[in-house]
């Protein structure tokens, strides 16, 4: 406990992590006495260094892409060249003023205050920033989670890149080695690829993005062969300067595999930023990853202190961070009691193929012995893939065979983003795939693959 209590400045709440959280203060708030501790860029990993920078270089990605894709219907056009320095000058002039916007705004409120350092608790409710000690009874934590880079020999040698730097490079390099075929790696290969920059995406496992369904993440790994360098059952040994880049040395099923290349990026998961805010000095319970605890309140182990986001969520999504910020704040305001629902939390990889899934995939179902049957149809089976000349894209789909309810929907191609979002309200308004399919489509949209995936149920 700090000594001198009279330092200490109460407040009615503390928020820790001005991403997600700084969505929590709304105008019922305003009577309050509020504190948000940030550190860092208002509006966090996804402003600053993730959702946002990212799909606005993956557009220009795609404009590149649906150009090089017209020849396959009589319609050619030649790349006259890229100009990096607008592609990526636009996403940080657009988005640096809104960030720094937001803090100005939250500072020029009378009730709240903001502390610029970290945050860190020196006692069970009592919270350091810069020399400051703050108190409330209720705290909300959401620091996020930081890159993961891995400790390899020869890496304090090596420059090296993470998505917090990636997306700002100066200039586009000639080539570029990926470390992690998740979300992030399959997103970066088709940004930097498409552009032109040599990929070689490297993955210790055997597939890439191999959480989503097997068949769609199987489609997906050849998919991204022909597009790129694909290094799978990788296991990273140390890393080595030469000239104009860096080598990776790899053991690739028992034989040595070097890849050089000018950049190194890691992208091989996020760790949460728990580890920062000395939580052993109160009860809040943490997971072996660092993952703080919550119920389905998002309540932690100690009473008034909530916790959300990357740091404590089983997912790592924007959505779902935004959706747990509601549900703490409508807690907070005294609202409805209810446990939160994440409707089989939907999510995409905006790679290409485009991926987007919601609920069980069918490996979880065998896994978990949920009895089940299953629908795929390509897109090439309704008018506007046929059109479009689209060959392998896909929805498949798997429901209970008795409650003729959606257990899980898993879409790739393109808009599957789009085309997954009427099967995740049916879903949450507990409609069988029958009464899904009864709802008139649109001749001959894309989302008539859906309707038929579901009528083959
Ligand atoms: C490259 C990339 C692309 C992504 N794309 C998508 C996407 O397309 N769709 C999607 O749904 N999700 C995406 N995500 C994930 C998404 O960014 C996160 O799920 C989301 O930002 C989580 O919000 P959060 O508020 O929990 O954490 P954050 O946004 O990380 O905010 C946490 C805040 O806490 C602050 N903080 C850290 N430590 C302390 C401390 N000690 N004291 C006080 N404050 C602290 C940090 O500075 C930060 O501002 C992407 C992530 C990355 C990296
Ligand atoms: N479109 C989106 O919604 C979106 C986009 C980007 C990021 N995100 C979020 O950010 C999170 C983090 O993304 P990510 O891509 O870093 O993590 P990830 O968990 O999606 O993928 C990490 C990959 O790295 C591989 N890996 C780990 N260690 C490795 C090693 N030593 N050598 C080789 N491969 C290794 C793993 O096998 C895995 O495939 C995601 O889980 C996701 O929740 C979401």
């Amino acid at each position: 406990m700090p000594s001198q209590q009279e330092d200490v400045q109460q407040f009615d709440l503390i928020i820790v992590g001005a991403g997600s959280g700084n969505m929590i203060p709304v105008p019922e708030m305003e009577t309050w006495r509020l504190a948000i501790v940030e550190p860092d860029k208002f509006g966090g990993t996804c402003l600053n260094r993730g959702c946002i920078p990212s799909k606005m270089l993956l557009y220009a990605a795609e404009v590149v892409e649906t150009a090089r894709h017209g020849e396959k219907v009589g319609v050619y056009h030649k790349l006259e060249r890229l100009d990096w320095q607008r592609i990526v000058g636009r996403v940080w002039q657009r988005i640096d003023p809104i960030a720094e916007a937001g803090a100005a705004y939250r500072k020029s409120q009378p009730h709240i205050t903001v502390f610029e350092q970290p945050a860190r608790f020196v006692d069970e409710r009592v919270i350091e920033s810069g020399g400051h000690l703050l108190t409330a009874d209720r705290i909300v934590l959401g620091a996020g989670t930081r890159p993961v880079v891995p400790d390899l020999p020869g890496l304090d040698q090596v420059p090296y890149h993470t998505s917090d730097t990636i997306m700002r490079l100066e200039a586009q390099p000639a080539s570029m080695v990926i470390i992690g075929g998740g979300y992030i790696g399959a997103e970066m290969a088709h940004f930097f690829g498409t552009l032109g920059t040599h990929v070689t995406l490297v993955d210790r496992g055997a597939a890439l993005i191999k959480n989503e369904d097997e068949a769609v993440a199987q489609l997906f790994t050849e998919a991204y062969q022909r597009r790129f360098d694909i290094l799978l059952h990788a296991q990273m040994q140390r890393v080595s300067r030469v000239d104009g880049g860096v080598t990776v040395h790899f053991d690739v099923n028992g034989q040595p595999h070097d890849v050089t290349a000018e950049i190194l990026l890691f992208v091989a998961g996020r760790r949460p930023n728990s580890d920062r805010l000395n939580l052993a000095v109160t009860e809040v319970e943490m997971d072996d990853r660092g993952r703080v605890l919550t119920n389905a309140f998002m309540e932690t182990s100690v009473p008034g202190i909530y916790a959300f986001g990357d740091l404590a969520s089983r997912y790592q999504l924007k959505h779902i961070a935004n959706a747990e910020a509601r549900h703490i704040t409508a807690q907070l305001l005294g609202e409805d009691r209810h446990p939160i629902a994440y409707d089989g939390a939907p999510h995409a990889i905006f790679g290409n193929p485009q991926v987007a899934s919601v609920g069980i995939t069918e490996r979880q179902a065998v896994a978990q012995g949920i009895p089940y049957i299953t629908a795929t149809r390509k897109y090439a089976e309704t008018a506007y893939g046929w059109a479009s000349e689209d060959t392998e894209s896909f929805v498949k789909l798997i429901a209970d065979p008795e409650t003729r309810l959606l257990l899980g929907a898993h879409i790739i191609g393109p808009h599957a983003s789009l085309l997954i979002q009427p099967l995740v309200q049916g879903m949450k308004y507990g409609q069988t795939v029958d009464q899904m399919a009864q709802v008139i489509y649109i001749h001959p949209a894309l989302t008539e693959v859906v309707e038929q995936a579901l009528l083959e149920l």
